[in-house]
């Protein structure tokens, strides 16, 4: 029998501060700060770094994610895909949520301090601030180039799993904050055509509301090509293989089919259709990265 708090199951409660991590995003999130840590180093990461380094930008990850539900729980409250977060429907209180928040980056800031370096504690700290301050309590209301700017945040992960196994940045981790960094406008801007008219009724002014349909898809379109000519740089520059460079071109080539068809037009739900395709792209071509590098490390 269910454990009754109020009139509320006791079990919903864990589950609605679950929901204010953005779980599933950070796991994402998480395949491409592991990769990033896999590719900096020949011999193996140490297990402490591995599993408290990524649990430690998680936990910052999901911090910025709960002061992102509190900064936003009006508009959320207004559009169909987010009035049920908790905290539009007031199962989770802002004070709630926002001591939750502080507890997650203390806590992620403490591994990272402990199991990693002060580098990667203040890289990650920017990318928190960078999403939970400057891209929601700034950029997402001031600018349609909000998600442009706010991407390098999402994107940083790559570069915080290297610096983590390494204590430095250098150009092959930056290469793949580069290629996150040009996923996501054709990621989110697929969405936002799908959902035009919930973000005008938040008055959120994203590309497709401010600029309309068609110029998005036009940048949706240039943003894929930059993506594909961003992806092949591993390759370029020896960074990755023969495997790699097949798979980001294959992936690439997909994407890009899913760009034609979206700004064509002839196809129903093929902006949907392209952000669901854009998640698979990011995690198998992170995948990609992977395997192409324990192969070499073989050959
Ligand atoms: C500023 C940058 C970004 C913006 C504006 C953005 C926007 C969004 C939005 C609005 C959704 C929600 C879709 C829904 O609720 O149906 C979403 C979903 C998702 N995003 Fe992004 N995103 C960004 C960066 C990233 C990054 C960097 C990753 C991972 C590396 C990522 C991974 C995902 C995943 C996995 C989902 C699906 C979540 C689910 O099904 O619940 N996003 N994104
Ligand atoms: C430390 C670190 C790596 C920080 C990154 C934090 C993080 C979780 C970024 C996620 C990017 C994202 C899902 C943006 C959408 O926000 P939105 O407000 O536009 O979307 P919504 O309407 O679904 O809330």
């Amino acid at each position: 029998m269910a454990i009754l708090i109020g009139e509320r199951p006791a079990q919903a409660l864990w589950r609605d501060y679950l929901e204010l991590t953005k779980p599933k995003v950070v796991v994402l999130m998480l395949i491409t700060s592991l990769v990033g840590m896999f590719l900096a180093t020949r011999a193996g990461v140490p297990w402490t770094v591995l599993v408290f380094g990524n649990l430690g930008i998680a936990l910052c990850a999901g911090g910025a994610a709960a002061v992102n539900h509190v900064v936003d729980r009006r508009i959320d409250a207004v559009m169909a895909r987010t009035h049920k977060r908790p905290l539009a429907e007031g199962r989770v209180s802002p004070t709630g949520a926002l001591t939750f928040a502080l507890v997650l980056a203390l806590l992620g800031q403490a591994l990272l301090l402990t199991f990693t370096n002060p580098l990667t504690a203040w890289l990650t700290l920017a990318s928190l601030l960078g999403y939970a301050v400057i891209y929601t309590g700034f950029l997402k209301r001031a600018t349609p180039q909000n998600i442009v700017i706010g991407g390098l945040a999402g994107a940083a992960p790559p570069l915080l799993g290297w610096t983590a196994a390494t204590g430095h940045v250098s150009a092959e981790p930056l290469l793949l904050v580069l290629i996150i960094f040009a996923w996501t406008p054709p990621h989110f801007w697929a969405l936002a055509i799908h959902r035009k008219e919930e973000y005008a009724k938040a008055d959120i002014p994203m590309l497709p509301v401010t600029h309309g349909e068609h110029y998005t898809k036009v940048h949706i379109l240039l943003y894929t090509f930059a993506l594909l000519a961003v992806s092949l740089l591993p390759y370029v520059i020896h960074m990755s293989g023969l495997l790699y460079l097949i798979c980001a071109l294959g992936l690439g080539a997909r994407f890009l089919q899913w760009a034609v068809v979206l700004y064509r037009g002839t196809r129903p739900h093929a902006a949907i259709n392209t952000f669901k395709y854009s998640i698979w792209y990011l995690f198998l071509l992170f995948i990609a990265l992977l395997v192409d590098h324990y192969l070499l490390l073989n050959l």
